[in-house]
């Protein structure tokens, strides 16, 4: 399989707007078969990324192919689905009009069937789209990815909006589309989606890829635990062995550490007074923020 071509591929890629640069020299390669999730604060670039790869914008430099040739080439289009952050429906179309539709528009399109059922569409074929709540909108959005059988499918936060029990379901529909072959390319704010879903997790920040690995290796590099504490002397902590960060304000000490069971042991065994512990998994925007500190550093 080594040399499997890729679907699609980003070479040495830097676009900007303006004064902004919403992504600064990226190459990667979208191997067949996987789940790729792109994680990364908000302007991070992911979007951007995605609509290169979709080809409604193209890079500043660089080069982007869509299984082989230009992302804006039909012939490239054809195997392709995408769902973008916000879609428009046309309101007066039923939903099964809408599933027709889109289809309509690919050679090879799936069975309308078995989609609804697998999006949990079926109690909605008949209604207007101007008559779904918010949620139902999103999965409808998602579902129409899939209709044209794709080969690649590129999803911009496709949970956003909805709760707990629809994004489960949207998950189960998203595995089995790729049991059945898509290789899918999933944007996300929330590290427990991206554990849920992807294989590969790639990590951008203000424009670059600061981690690409699989799932676990990954969270050992954003899964930190966020330790706070107070009463304690911050010169012993930060000799501590895996701690990556501290923070001292009026409310005490957070400490952000890569194994929380192994930091109380050794804040035990030195002696040093402390309380009031608490013990929390550090949010992605504080493991953003210490990869995006790491990269500083490297770059430095
Ligand atoms: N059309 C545009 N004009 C000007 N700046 C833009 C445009 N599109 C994106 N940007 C800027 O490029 C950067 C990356 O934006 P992008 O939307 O790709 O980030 P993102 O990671 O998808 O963010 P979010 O998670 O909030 O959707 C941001 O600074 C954004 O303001």
């Amino acid at each position: 399989m080594a040399d499997t071509p890729p679907l699609a591929r980003l070479t040495d890629v830097t676009r900007r707007f303006g004064e902004v640069t919403a992504l600064d020299h990226v190459s990667l390669d979208i191997a067949p078969g996987s789940i790729v999730g792109l994680l990364g604060p908000n302007g991070a670039g992911k979007s951007t990324l995605l609509s290169l790869l979709d080809g409604t914008r193209r890079p500043t430099t660089g080069t982007v192919e869509l299984f082989g040739r230009a992302p804006g080439d039909p012939r490239a289009r054809q195997r392709l689905g995408c769902t973008p952050q916000e879609t428009g429906l046309p309101d007066t179309l039923r939903v099964g009009e809408v599933l027709d539709f889109v289809a309509a528009h690919f050679d090879d399109a799936a069975d309308r069937t078995t989609i609804a059922a697998e999006f949990g569409l079926d109690p909605l074929l008949r209604m207007q789209t101007g008559a779904l709540s918010g949620g139902q909108k999103r999965r409808l959005a998602v579902a129409l990815a899939f209709i044209g059988n794709p080969r690649l499918v590129l999803l911009d936060e496709p949970t956003t909006g909805l709760d707990v029990e629809a994004r489960h379901t949207l998950w189960d529909a998203l595995r089995r589309q790729h049991e059945r072959g898509a290789t899918i390319v999933v944007t996300s704010h929330y590290l427990e989606e991206i554990e849920a879903l992807a294989e590969r997790v790639i990590v951008i920040g203000r424009g670059r890829v600061l981690a690409d690995d699989d799932l676990a290796g990954v969270l050992g590099r954003v899964g930190l635990r966020c330790v706070t504490l107070d009463g304690v002397d911050a010169a012993v902590v930060e000799r501590m062995d895996g701690v990556v960060r501290i923070d001292v304000d009026g409310r005490g000490l957070t400490a952000w550490v890569r194994d929380s069971d192994a930091f109380v042991r050794s804040l035990v065994a030195s002696a040093a007074p402390f309380d009031g512990l608490a013990v929390r998994r550090a949010s992605l925007e504080e493991a953003f923020t210490t990869l995006t500190a790491d990269d500083e550093r490297m770059s430095a």
